[in-house]
């Protein structure tokens, strides 16, 4: 009997995407069924390129194609990604971006930068489109870590008379750091209302595009710009950098009870725990607990959020970050297959929030 569209629709129908409980016929995955004698192509339109479970996906497909359809079938499966938005229609701001991202950590100097960097350059290369706000203002990275200090982003007219700043693109992520604006020496007098408005221009006056992911680099602590991008962006979700130390876990968790306040309510997509252990290059079987050990996990368990990662500490992470060649950029490198994977892992995350919580907003505060 001839294999029919109908008979291919329903095998795939069994086929559920494990993170999101559904089918992929229901989720509306598939696409462009075509079936040429005993050759059965389509396509199936994964929710982010990072999607971790890609494979798992596939082979599912196939099964259930060879299973319930014809076992001698030839099946092509075409991966391709939609990145999910829980934003409404038609918004105001950065109308372009889908899902915006806020990386904080309480404690300062626990890698929150470093993370974000090699985020951000990581997402870019399963070919999402990918913006990075530096919003440390007191103390922006971003610059050397991408080794762009002397880059001056261009200032534009629109037809419409407005000037928009052209952020710098680096790595395949467009970037905005006040680094690019004041001289690094200056930017200590940025303080209060001030670092608030140079938060606010950064989200307003330049030319964002279309975006799939936004991340922004908070400044450590729970400060003034908090309140600010979740004023004047509805946030997707926020991911807390920290490391096992007790004094960065009591930061963090200030820092993730910040977002979840009932005014506030920004999502947690999850935990990264920096700096887990060391091991040295000429043992490489040992693990050093410098700063403790299972504090990110414990973190994580007691606020139900998931521990996306754990990162040791590595001294080519530090020098690659120093160099503006951040670690993801070490191909085949150890370093770079634990950045691809949180990368990933937070895709997911951000996948799976749009699926099942409310849609994002600004939050509205009488301050
Ligand atoms: N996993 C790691 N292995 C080795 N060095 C690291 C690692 N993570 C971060 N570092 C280094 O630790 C230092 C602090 O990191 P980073 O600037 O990313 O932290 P931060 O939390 O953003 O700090 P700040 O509070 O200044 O914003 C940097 O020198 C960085 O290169």
């Amino acid at each position: 009997m001839a294999i029919t569209k109908e008979d291919v629709l329903k095998a795939l129908s069994y086929v559920e995407e494990p993170d999101l409980g559904k089918d992929l016929v229901t989720l509306n995955m598939i696409e462009d069924v075509q079936i040429e004698g005993k050759t059965v192509s389509f396509t199936v339109i994964l929710t982010t390129p990072a999607c971790p479970l890609k494979e798992l996906i596939q082979n599912a497909c196939i099964r259930a194609i060879h299973t319930m359809v014809d076992k001698e079938a030839t099946v092509n499966v075409h991966l391709t990604s939609r990145v999910t938005t829980a934003r409404a229609a038609n918004a105001a701001v950065l109308s372009g971006v889908k899902n915006i991202i806020a990386i904080a950590s309480g404690k300062g100097g626990v890698g929150k930068s470093t993370v974000t960097a090699n985020l951000a350059i990581a997402l870019a290369r399963t070919g999402a489109k990918v913006g990075l706000v530096d919003a440390d203002i007191s103390g922006p990275s971003m610059p050397v870590m991408f080794g762009v200090e002397d880059a001056r982003p261009h200032v534009f007219q629109t037809p419409e008379g407005k000037n928009l700043i052209q952020p710098v693109e680096r790595y395949g992520v467009k970037l905005m750091s006040i680094g690019f604006l004041a001289p690094a020496e200056s930017a200590i007098v940025w303080r209060g209302p001030m670092a608030s408005s140079a938060l606010k221009q950064f989200i307003t006056e330049v030319d964002w595009g279309d975006l799939d992911y936004l991340l922004i680099d908070m400044p450590p602590g729970t400060s003034d710009i908090h309140l600010t991008l979740v004023q004047t962006v509805p946030v997707t979700g926020a991911l807390i950098v920290t490391t096992p130390q007790k004094v960065a876990l009591a930061d963090a968790q200030k820092g993730l009870q910040m977002f979840r306040q009932p005014q506030i309510n920004v999502p947690v997509l999850g935990i990264v725990e920096n700096m887990a252990w060391f091991t040295p290059a000429e043992l490489p079987e040992n693990k050093y607990f410098i700063f403790g050990e299972g504090g990110g996990k414990a973190l994580a368990e007691k606020h139900e959020v998931p521990l996306l990662g754990q990162l040791p500490l590595v001294q080519s992470i530090r020098e690659n970050g120093d160099y503006g060649t951040p670690a993801i950029l070490q191909e085949g490198s150890p370093s770079a297959a634990m950045f691809e994977q949180l990368a990933e892992e937070l895709a997911r995350q951000v996948s799976i929030r749009n699926a099942v919580a409310p849609r994002t907003q600004v939050v509205e505060m009488n301050r």
